[in-house]
């Protein structure tokens, strides 16, 4: 069985238009595409509502600590106060005092705090928060932050298990249309700009006006590899935002905090104000704004964290491939023997779900660099999509919910407390974020091996993420979507920079491709159903084990993919897309180039090249 070769460059840069029409979505990067991420409540009492389930003995009224503390009008007549003070402040002469350094003496500060003036209260000063603090909050710990939150962020409760329960706000997936980045003369000629880029360009006035918000601090590193690691901080109005990166980035020792120095990069969120629609490139509420001179991030107008973490890959994007280092939208695990598994793929294939396996080592669910000295883990923890999780097929992330954990915009029982993870009245993009220790078989420190295998997860067949359909586009069914490396919205430079390097190393390595696809089998949305998580555990049992590198195969009519005839534990029916349900000949070709297209830039020949396996693949 070959694993690669002949990789020629024509056929690794080809051109690659992302500008396709008329392609109906797989899965999603872009969050916000298809109302999925957008709440469809009008007012903000209204998503509180949806939060809570009733349960029988009702609670009585305002025994919850948030909901009695103040009116939804004296907060919405505060918050508008705050914007306005904000605005009015621009021509501030100095910025908050940040506490830190030392965490001892950060301790005695704080205690201090407590005692002579109440620790700041990010959502209800006058004045935008961070135009008048004395204080910082300065990497705190979760229990910490636990209080802030429950104290003074509405929506935030602890679940039956010891998780925090959190609500994002409107916004509750990314918003990748909002996603700009300061064009100077060096990011003029280094980035993808133009058509299909998901970088949309701004200058640097008006990034200064949008940084002028933020409470929060923490100093925290990313990646795994010593001597590619990253310092990151993490300025943020909401205790939600600061536990969410606490749980996210990798924690630093009290040790590496006092010596922490300089950061590399640094986000402001302060995501619970809009922006100004009249500061210039500004086109809406929401700008996320990425200052690469600056080594500065600012978000404004969505609350969703996740724009934090995917900020900051977006960054790594930037600086690893300098450096020869490949970043990869990807899951990765290990073996017993050191065999190691990349999981490549878009939003909602399955990397989280599949690199969290109980018989091998995980190094990390969601965003890797592949050096020369193979491959370790960007973060420091991981981001489960929990819609319909159940403790049955996913007991690892299941245990994973507990004290620490952020839950995001999930539903839960009044009183018990208990989420019902089948609920998407506030959003379908419900998702838990907590430490990757928190993952029993954790391979600590998140490094490993060059990758054995390269598995490639499609979500064939009209999506894995059905859209909560959208009252105004009427949009039912999930759509086929485009995106360069498993993740255009991510990439700054092109695409083929990236898929280049992917082959390169694959080859190098003598890495095996394969071609899992996670989604639909005998016929689309609809009318199949979803290949079940049980038969793909099993294929990818199969890889790992070896036995199916030496499976017969059958070449695929169409493309001459080879396929497997049997893999133990899967019925071989669902193995061949000519047993599979009517749905057309076209669609079948279809999906197959959107694959290719989303891994190699639309060439087939390359995908042909890298000698990837078609498993299951159906239409
Ligand atoms: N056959 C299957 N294989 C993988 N996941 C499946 C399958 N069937 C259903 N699922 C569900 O699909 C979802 C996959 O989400 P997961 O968090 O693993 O995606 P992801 O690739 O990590 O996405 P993201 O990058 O957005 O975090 C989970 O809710 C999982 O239970
Ligand atoms: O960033 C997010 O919102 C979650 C995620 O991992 C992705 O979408 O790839
Ligand atoms: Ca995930
Ligand atoms: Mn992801």
């Amino acid at each position: 069985m070959p694993t690669s070769s002949n990789i020629t460059k024509e056929n690794v840069v080809a051109k690659i238009d992302t500008q396709k029409k008329n392609e109906k979505k797989v899965c999603d990067d872009n969050k916000d595409n298809n109302n999925a991420s957008t709440v469809k409540v009008q007012t903000i009492d209204e998503l509180h509502s949806l939060q809570k389930k009733k349960s029988a003995p009702t609670t009585p009224i305002g025994s919850f600590v948030n909901s009695s503390t103040f009116s939804e009008d004296e907060l919405n007549h505060q918050q508008l106060q705050s914007i306005s003070a904000s605005l009015a402040s621009l021509t501030r002469e100095s910025g908050p005092k940040v506490v830190k350094g030392d965490p001892n003496k950060r301790l005695k500060a704080l205690r201090i705090g407590h005692v002579s003036h109440h620790p700041i209260t990010p959502t209800i000063s006058v004045s935008d928060s961070a135009l008048k603090l004395t204080h910082v909050l300065y990497n705190l710990s979760p229990a910490e932050l636990y209080e802030q939150a429950i104290k003074y962020e509405k929506g935030s409760f602890i679940t039956s298990t010891g998780a925090l329960a959190t609500l994002s706000g409107a916004k509750t997936g990314r918003s990748p249309r909002d996603k700009r980045v300061v064009k100077d003369h060096v990011t003029q000629t280094e980035l993808w700009w133009g058509k299909g880029s998901p970088n949309i360009e701004m200058d640097e006035h008006s990034f200064m006006v949008n940084r002028e918000r933020a409470v929060f601090v923490n100093d925290q590193f990313l990646n795994w590899d010593p001597e590619n690691r990253i310092k990151v901080r993490i300025v943020s109005a909401r205790a939600y935002h600061s536990l969410f990166m606490h749980n996210m980035c990798i924690r630093p020792t009290p040790e590496e905090l006092e010596n922490f120095g300089t950061p590399d990069f640094t986000i402001y969120n302060a995501g619970q104000f809009p922006c100004n629609r009249y500061t210039h490139y500004m086109t809406s509420s929401t700008s996320i704004d990425l200052n690469l001179a600056r080594k500065e991030m600012v978000i404004l107008g969505t609350q969703y964290a996740g724009e934090m973490k995917k900020g900051l890959f977006s960054v790594m994007h930037y600086l690893m491939p300098k450096r020869h280092i490949l970043s990869l939208h990807s899951g990765c695990n290990m073996g017993k023997s050191g065999d190691v598994a990349l999981f490549f793929g878009l939003s909602g294939t399955g990397k989280t779900t599949l690199s969290t396996d109980h018989n091998r080592y995980l190094i990390g669910d969601d965003e890797h660099c592949w050096s020369d000295k193979g491959v370790s883990n960007i973060e420091g923890g991981c981001y489960a999509k929990c819609i319909d999780l159940s403790k049955d097929k996913e007991l690892d992330i299941w245990n994973a919910i507990k004290f620490g954990t952020v839950l995001e915009n999930v539903v839960f029982d009044e009183h018990i407390r208990e989420v019902d993870y089948a609920d998407k009245s506030v959003t379908e993009n419900t998702r838990a974020a907590y430490p990757i220790e928190y993952i029993p078989n954790a391979k600590l420190p998140c490094i490993g091996p060059h990758p054995k295998n390269v598995i490639l997860l499609a979500c064939d067949a009209f999506g894995v993420l059905p859209p909560v359909a959208g009252t105004e586009q009427g949009i039912k069914e999930p759509q086929a979507t485009f995106s360069a490396c498993f993740g255009a919205a991510f990439i700054m430079l092109h695409p083929t920079q990236y898929a280049a390097m992917l082959a390169e190393k694959m080859q190098k390595q003598g890495a095996t491709g394969w071609l899992i696809n996670t989604g639909w089998s005998g016929g689309s949305y609809g009318c199949g159903s979803r290949i079940k998580l049980a038969y793909t555990r099993k294929i990818i049992d199969a890889i790992h084990s070896g036995s199916l590198l030496n499976a017969k195969y059958k070449k695929s009519e169409i493309f001459g993919l080879e396929i497997p005839t049997e893999v133990e534990g899967v019925p071989s029916e669902i193995l061949d897309p000519v047993n599979t349900v009517s749905c057309s000949r076209n669609l079948y070709l279809f999906d197959n180039s959107l694959i290719i297209g989303t891994l190699l830039c639309d060439t087939f020949t390359t995908f042909r090249a890298l000698n990837l396996k078609e498993i299951p693949f159906n239409i």
